[in-house]
């Protein structure tokens, strides 16, 4: 399994090498792989069930090594690589055939990643794997790289000598865990296009990171930090989005530059914050993570990627002197809300209660919990 994260500060500007702050949250993927036996009917097909959608898809094996055009002597599982446009295009021609209906065609890129993924790591190899996941899709809660991240922890795992049955979750060691993210970002690049590589950093390792440039720092919490998660239910893709900004950069850079490094500066702000010991009370730090929080908002709405529904949860919890930015990628999916320690329960129920009316999701999540994590 594997879990969602949630971007404290910096999504988007982290693509174009500025800092972000992102921590995992307790809802996660999970990816069962079951490698059939000799015996059984079905040993020579690849077949994958996605759980809460019911829907399955199945390719025998012949038909995936006859399909996916790929010069074997660059993929080993022990070495990353990037699949080719013209894997990809092949790939994609496995997936059509699959018919996958057509109000869920962004599920494509999921299972041509799903695809790169298993035959690269795996080979032509005949099993089932069947997904589950607590996280909404495409909803800015990195649904995407818990899926990649899990995926890629069950396909290394099988190989693994020490396979202790029932002993519970356990983590992979530093080697497996650094492979397995690098294999996950290139999944990742397969759903996002140019991901920067946080989403499935932060979903392996866990806790709660700084992350710059594919330079990763663990830090250690010292203030309480309960955020408010309100899925606004409002679809949208992450690669389109990330698109948008690089064309925006293209067209304004210096613009773009001076609010990609004001983004820097805030989340390294958010980052010595969240770290400090006893120079600032909490409700110190909560003001000044408020701010911040304010002012990444704003910046994310002059890179093009917030939305009215954001909008109207910004206003609704404004009212009771709460603040919000998006997370993840924008255009809709999740807004968070600092919730300070002396908020009461009875103003978090009043505006549950709005958020809810207006057809929104709010929920809260466990924050910083661990990473990608195995179970034989
Ligand atoms: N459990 C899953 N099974 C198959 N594909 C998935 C799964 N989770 C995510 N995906 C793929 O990732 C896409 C959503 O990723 P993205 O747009 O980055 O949003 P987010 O990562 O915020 O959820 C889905 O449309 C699908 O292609
Ligand atoms: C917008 C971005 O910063 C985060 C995207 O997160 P999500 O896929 O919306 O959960 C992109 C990235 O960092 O790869
Ligand atoms: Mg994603």
């Amino acid at each position: 399994r594997a879990p969602g994260k949630i971007i404290l500060a910096g999504e988007h500007a982290v693509v174009h090498g500025s800092t972000a702050v992102a921590a995992a949250i307790d809802l996660y993927t999970y990816v069962t792989l079951r490698l059939p036996l000799q015996s059984d009917e079905n040993n020579d097909r690849l077949t994958l069930q996605l759980k809460n959608l019911s829907l399955e898809f199945t390719w025998s094996v012949a038909r995936l090594k006859e399909g996916i055009a790929y010069d074997s002597s660059n993929v080993s599982p022990s070495t990353p690589a990037s699949c080719s446009s013209q894997t990809l295009k092949s790939i994609a021609v496995l997936v059509e055939e699959q018919n996958i209906p057509e109000a869920k065609i962004q599920l494509s890129s999921g299972i041509s990643t799903f695809l790169w993924l298993y035959t690269s790591v795996l080979g032509f190899i005949p099993a089932t794997v069947i997904i589950t996941t607590e996280l909404p899709y495409g909803s800015g809660l990195g649904s995407s790289a818990a899926f990649c991240v899990a995926l890629t922890a069950a396909l290394i795992a099988s190989s693994s000598s020490d396979k202790t049955r029932g002993d519970g979750w356990s983590s992979l060691d530093e080697t497996n865990l650094e492979l397995l993210n690098k294999w996950a970002f290139e999944g990742e690049k397969i759903i996002h296009g140019k991901p920067s590589g946080i989403d499935n950093t932060v979903s392996a390792y866990g806790n709660m990171i700084k992350f710059c440039s594919g330079e990763i720092t663990r830090l250690k919490s010292n203030m309480p930090l309960r955020m408010l998660i309100t899925n606004t239910k409002v679809g949208r893709n992450t690669k389109a989005l990330v698109s948008g900004v690089s064309e925006r950069a293209v067209r304004h850079p210096e613009a773009m530059n001076s609010v990609f490094n004001a983004v820097d500066s805030i989340s390294k702000e958010v980052a010595a914050i969240i770290q400090t010991k006893d120079e600032m009370s909490v409700t110190e730090k909560e003001e000044r993570v408020k701010e911040l929080m304010e002012m990444n908002q704003g910046l994310l709405e002059s890179m093009g990627v917030s939305h009215s529904s954001t909008d109207t949860v910004i206003q609704t919890t404004h009212k009771h002197k709460l603040t919000s930015k998006l997370t993840g990628a924008g255009g809709g999916g999740c807004v968070l809300t600092l919730l300070p320690t002396l908020v009461s329960g009875t103003v978090v129920d009043k505006v549950v209660q709005e958020l809810e009316s207006s057809g929104f999701q709010c929920f809260t999540a466990s924050i910083g919990g661990n990473g990608a994590e195995i179970c034989f």
